[in-house]
């Protein structure tokens, strides 16, 4: 399992499946340089970095669903520690990021539906929620969606969020983090940061 987690008590954790966009992100968030497009799966440990504008711990997990060349089991096993390393941190994870690829997340979702079959994202989507984990969805790679609205509104509808969008920005974020632009969330994250700030103020009361 993980073991090198720093001792800090505020955390922002970023989850995905492999090829979303996710180290392209991360570079974005730190201004650390990291292998983008390399051979998916690399990454099967979360790694630490400071988020460079905020005074938190960001966490990188493991890249999870279906990658080429990487057995069934060791793709279970890391959806196994994925999901342990959130259960066992939940109450310092303030915030997980569940970047998606806006251009291809509705389809995946839909094919990976089914009477015994929960796609991934959806599965993890709910499992955050479950643990009490606020989640954005970074819906990245957006530069390269046209029917902006119209694909937003069917991810809402495959998270059980009830569309439209747009009333969701402190859940669904557009991005794209090849560009540069991540701010919705940005500001989503930020929104959930001060939630939990108020929430710990609150419990002196
Ligand atoms: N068009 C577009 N492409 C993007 C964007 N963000 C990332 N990509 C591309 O998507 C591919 C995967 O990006 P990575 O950042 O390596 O993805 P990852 O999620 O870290 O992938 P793993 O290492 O497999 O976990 C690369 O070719 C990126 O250039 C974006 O906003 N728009």
């Amino acid at each position: 399992m993980f073991e090198s987690r720093p001792d800090r008590d505020a955390e922002v954790a970023l989850v995905g499946r492999s090829n979303v966009g996710k180290s392209t992100l991360m570079r974005e968030l730190t201004g650390h340089t990291f292998d983008t497009g390399q051979r998916p799966g690399v990454t099967r440990s979360p790694n630490h970095y400071d988020w460079t504008s905020e005074d938190f711990m960001i966490t990188d997990l493991p890249g999870f669903g279906f990658m080429e060349g990487v057995p069934e089991d060791v793709r279970e096993q890391t959806k196994t520690d994925i999901v342990r390393y959130i259960e066992d941190n939940a109450d310092k994870i303030l915030t997980a990021v569940l970047v998606v690829d806006g251009k291809a997340a509705v389809d995946i979702i839909d094919r990976h539906s089914g009477p015994d079959e929960v796609p991934y994202d959806v599965e993890m989507f709910h499992f955050l929620r479950d643990v009490d984990v606020p989640v954005v969805v970074a819906v990245n790679k957006m530069d390269k969606v046209d029917d902006r609205d119209e694909r937003l509104n069917e991810l809402c509808d495959r998270l059980g969020l009830y569309p439209p969008w747009k009333q969701w920005q402190n859940t669904i974020a557009p991005i794209s983090a090849k560009r540069g632009s991540i701010e919705p969330m940005t500001d989503a994250v930020r929104h959930h940061l001060h939630e939990a700030e108020r929430d710990d103020l609150f419990q002196f009361f």
